[in-house]
């Protein structure tokens, strides 16, 4: 990405050149600019970079010129310069989309940090919008989620219906099923695709640090903390914050963020004022959060304000039939990553990774086809096929095929030539296969 670049707009020309000195000096590449109109023309859709604005100016005062560039791009980080009786107008400007103000005089360090977080903050926008429409990914949630059981299909239907939404959502599901995945396409159908998705993991969190983190602090707020620093909340600002693992949140932070998530606005540590925060809320949780509150080790209170919507992203176990299939696409994105051609994957294959349990769901399946890729087998179990129900080991292998062909013949909607060639068999065989198996090209998969 290109280095960012600072538009400093106003019409004062000592003030102006003072501040380009400052931030000059700070180390940020500044052009400035006395007229709103010669700004504009600087500015393009996907612009890398910040304009800091006098809100009072002769013409087109501040507000317009904000509301010019929203038009030009929605999201180009604006800060006002406020004199000391605007703060009302400042307000104003916040609520109609203003990044930030800061009010007149201010001190060089404090002008810095505001605009080192607008040029963080534009950096996750349009780093969002690059990953997006490089994956080329924003309606494509079957691609995304695949799977065609009806729990799969069931979720897809219930994810597009809060997609749209500004509603907090609880994402309930074992170690690796994909909770993750699933809050990103989450974000990326919603109205908030252009904002940054900033994660945090409530687990890896070191307990003392975790508030300022979270929010923030000022300088001086605590032993060590030499400079104020933006936390991820503000970061995301307007887009969305994934809470993953919110089980293993500390109770009394559990009652912070409950406040955070009622009231919107965060207060950094060592201040009083607090920052508006539009963001959308997605919890995350391996374990049932019901019983921790049960335990005492989650709070009522915010279990129920999270338990608004609550998706369930099923283990493997929960849709083994779909097991052959996803593997199958892991195999394709795997051949892709580690640059091998297309690497077949034989019937007996298929069959064994059927037959297995994958306690650690999508990622264990992930790895597995990562190693099959790289020629290294599947790893894990013995290799071999084991009779493992005392069920006659032929009759197994062949429930196993059938579902395997009946699955690849769905995803491809009955057409032959991709299913012989994903399963790594000629037409002829196929065809054999479907005969015995009583499968015809409409064949639904079997459960
Ligand atoms: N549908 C999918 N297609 C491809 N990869 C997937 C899919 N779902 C999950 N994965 C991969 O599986 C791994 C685990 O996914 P993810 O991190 O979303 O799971 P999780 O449920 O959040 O896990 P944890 O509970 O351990 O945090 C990741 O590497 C992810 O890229």
């Amino acid at each position: 990405m290109t280095p960012s670049t600072i538009i400093l707009v106003d019409d004062e020309d000592e003030l102006r050149r003072s501040t380009a000195q400052t931030l000059d000096l700070a180390g940020f590449k500044v052009r400035d600019t006395a007229s709103a109109e010669r700004a504009l023309d600087l500015l393009n859709p996907g612009f890398n970079g910040v304009v800091i604005t006098d809100i009072r100016m002769p013409g087109m005062d501040g507000m317009t010129l904000m509301n010019r560039i929203r038009d030009i791009d929605v999201d180009i980080p604006v800060i006002l310069i406020t004199g000391h009786a605007e703060v009302q107008l400042a307000v104003k400007a916040m609520r109609e989309g203003a990044y930030d103000f800061i009010e007149k005089p201010f001190n060089a360090q404090d002008l810095a940090d505001r605009t080192a977080r607008a040029i963080d903050h534009r950096r996750l926008v349009l780093e969002n919008r690059i990953l997006r429409a490089a994956a080329g990914k924003r309606d494509d949630i079957e691609a995304r989620l695949p799977g065609r059981t009806q729990i799969m299909v069931d979720l897809r239907y219930q994810l597009r219906a809060v997609g749209g939404t500004d509603a907090d959502v609880l994402i309930i599901g074992d170690t690796g099923s994909g909770k993750e995945v699933l809050a990103r396409a989450l974000h990326d159908i919603s109205g908030r695709a252009e904002r940054p998705f900033v994660a945090i993991n409530c687990a890896a969190l070191p307990e003392t640090l975790i508030e300022s983190e979270l929010y923030g602090h000022e300088a001086g707020a605590f032993p060590g903390a030499l400079r104020a620093r933006y936390g991820k909340f503000e970061h995301a600002r307007t887009g969305t914050i994934l809470l993953d693992e919110i089980g293993s949140m500390p109770l009394e932070l559990q009652a912070k963020l409950l406040r955070v998530i009622q009231e919107r606005v965060i207060t950094r540590l060592g201040s009083n004022e607090p920052v508006p925060l539009d963001a959308r809320f997605i919890a995350t949780s391996k374990v049932d959060l019901e019983a921790e509150v049960a335990a005492g080790r989650f709070r009522a209170d915010l279990f129920y304000r999270l338990n608004v919507v609550t998706l369930r992203m099923p283990s493997l176990a929960q849709r083994r039939a779909d097991v052959p299939l996803l593997f199958l696409q892991l195999v394709r994105e795997a051949s892709g990553r580690y640059r091998r051609d297309h690497v077949e994957v034989a019937p007996e294959v298929l069959v064994e990774v059927a037959r297995r349990q994958w306690p650690g769901n999508v990622r264990e399946l992930r790895n597995a086809a990562d190693r099959f890729v790289l020629g290294l087998g599947l790893g894990g179990e013995q290799e071999t096929l084991r009779d493992a129900d005392g069920g006659r080991l032929a009759d197994q292998v062949a429930d196993f095929e059938r579902s395997v062909i009946a699955g690849t013949l769905s995803a491809h909607r009955g057409n032959l030539k991709p299913v012989y060639e994903a399963l790594g068999i000629s037409r002829k065989t196929l065809y054999e296969k479907m005969q015995r198996y009583g499968l015809d090209k409409g064949t639904a998969p079997s459960e």
